[in-house]
């Protein structure tokens, strides 16, 4: 095994698992920390936790797990995936995660890097960029659960992790990966913790792959997987099958959306114009017992459709502000619940493929199909590629909330953009 990454919800998980693949890296994702005995047959296993807004002890207890069961493979390098929108809050949990692996682990210091610029996230002077906006400018402002206020990735850290964290700038990294290795060096001597690496493009993130290839522990988002997965190429088995035994099975499909990311509100309303969709009641939600029955029926009887049903609980920011305002956090969780419920009835109704958008809506469906880990295949957009369950006959396409592009549902079935 060459990397082992410990990742906080779902679909980060599969965002790099797909980025790995993509390099050339044979790539299984698993749900939880697996059991101690599962044989592992690839280069980079991926361990997708749903630590990014419980608890930080909980997040803490989870994390150290993982990185037990990968020390037990002898995996020489853990990355610490969290969000390219570097979702968490004062009280966690990517500071707390951090702090905790590098103890474990032994050391003293690491970076940080969520940049992932092929879907528009760099990181300049240590602030980090949505598009052309700072974070606290992005949709991000809005997001039900880790609403981002901040743009300044060190003052983040600083408010949530143990000692102090500096910034490597993009004239650094520009330099290459001796001019990044030294500024670290400089960084850890003048008695930081954590460095912020900024990165603009691919290129920055090669140098940076090639600056952090062996360090013990390395944070950030998939965009620095990638680039450490292009530093090791000539190490890889087979860079050109390593996506085969992921690649989709089965043809009966339904999109699910539970996320409300200005992206997913995007695609939902391109493919709702031309494909059956329907708006979930979020009060039947939480109150009827009988209406994941209502749910499935109408996806059943759109089976036959062009294009694959969408059952979505997506919802723009006022309407959903108004959601929360009404029913508190319990709505999030009632619909999740409906969803997986949703989804499990429709696999017992011979569905094979899902295509799920949004991270711990992915978690919830995952979950109730009894799926344990995954093969990564081939990608569909950046970031999202089709996964297979190991043990299970289902393809899946989980999708974080911002990621796709708008005609992602419709590419999804052979529909292009
Ligand atoms: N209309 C709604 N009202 C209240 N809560 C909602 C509504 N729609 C979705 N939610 C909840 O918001 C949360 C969205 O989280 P999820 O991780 O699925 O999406 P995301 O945060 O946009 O995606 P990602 O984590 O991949 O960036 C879920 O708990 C979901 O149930
Ligand atoms: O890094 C990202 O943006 C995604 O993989 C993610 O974690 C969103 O849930």
């Amino acid at each position: 095994m060459l990397i082992g990454v410990i990742a906080d919800d779902f679909t980060g998980a599969t965002d790099i698992a797909g980025f790995l693949v993509a390099e050339g890296v044979r790539t299984i994702q698993t749900i939880g920390v697996p059991p101690a005995d599962m044989a592992v047959d690839a280069e980079a296993v991926v361990i997708s936790l749903k630590s990014r807004s419980c608890p930080a002890s909980e997040a803490v207890a989870d994390s150290l797990a993982a990185l037990e069961w990968l020390q037990a493979r002898d995996c020489p390098l853990i990355f610490q995936k969290y969000c390219s929108t570097f979702d968490s809050t004062a009280a966690g949990n990517i500071g707390p995660v951090a702090d905790a692996l590098l103890d474990a682990l032994g050391a003293d210091f690491t970076v940080l890097c969520p940049a992932l610029p092929v879907n528009g996230r760099t990181v300049h002077n240590g602030e980090l960029f949505v598009g052309d906006v700072p974070l606290a400018e992005s949709g991000m402002r809005y997001h039900p659960v880790n609403p981002m206020t901040d743009s300044h990735l060190a003052r983040l850290m600083a408010a949530q992790a143990r000692g102090s964290c500096g910034v490597v700038t993009g004239e650094v990294v520009d330099r290459g990966p001796d001019a990044v290795r030294e500024a670290l060096e400089a960084q850890r001597a003048a008695g930081h913790r954590y460095a912020v690496l900024d990165a603009r493009t691919d290129a920055h993130l090669d140098t940076l792959g090639q600056a952090v290839a062996d360090m013990p522990l390395v944070t950030g988002g998939s965009g620095l997987g990638a680039g450490l997965a292009r530093a090791w190429r000539t190490r890889l088995a087979d860079p050109a099958r390593a996506s085969d035994a992921g690649a989709p099975v089965g043809t009966e499909t339904v999109v699910i959306a539970g996320s409300c990311s200005t992206m997913t509100n995007c695609q939902v309303a391109a493919y709702a114009a031309e494909a059956p969709a329907l708006a979930v009641d979020v009060s039947r939600c939480l109150s009827d017992p009988d209406y994941v029955d209502v749910l499935a029926a109408w996806v059943l009887e759109n089976r036959a459709a062009p294009w694959a049903p969408l059952v979505y609980a997506t919802r723009a920011p006022q309407a959903l502000d108004e959601i929360q305002r009404t029913f508190g956090p319990a709505a999030s969780a009632a619909i999740e619940a409906t969803f997986a419920a949703l989804a499990a009835k429709l696999a017992a109704a011979g569905f094979t493929r899902f295509v799920v958008a949004g991270g711990e809506t992915s978690g919830a469906v995952v979950q109730a199909l009894g799926v344990s880990a995954f093969h990564i295949g081939p990608t569909i957009a950046p970031g999202v590629p089709w996964v297979r369950a190991v043990n299970k006959p289902y393809a899946m396409a989980l999708k974080s909330g911002n990621f796709g592009q708008e005609r992602f549902f419709f590419a999804c079935q052979g529909g292009g953009s």
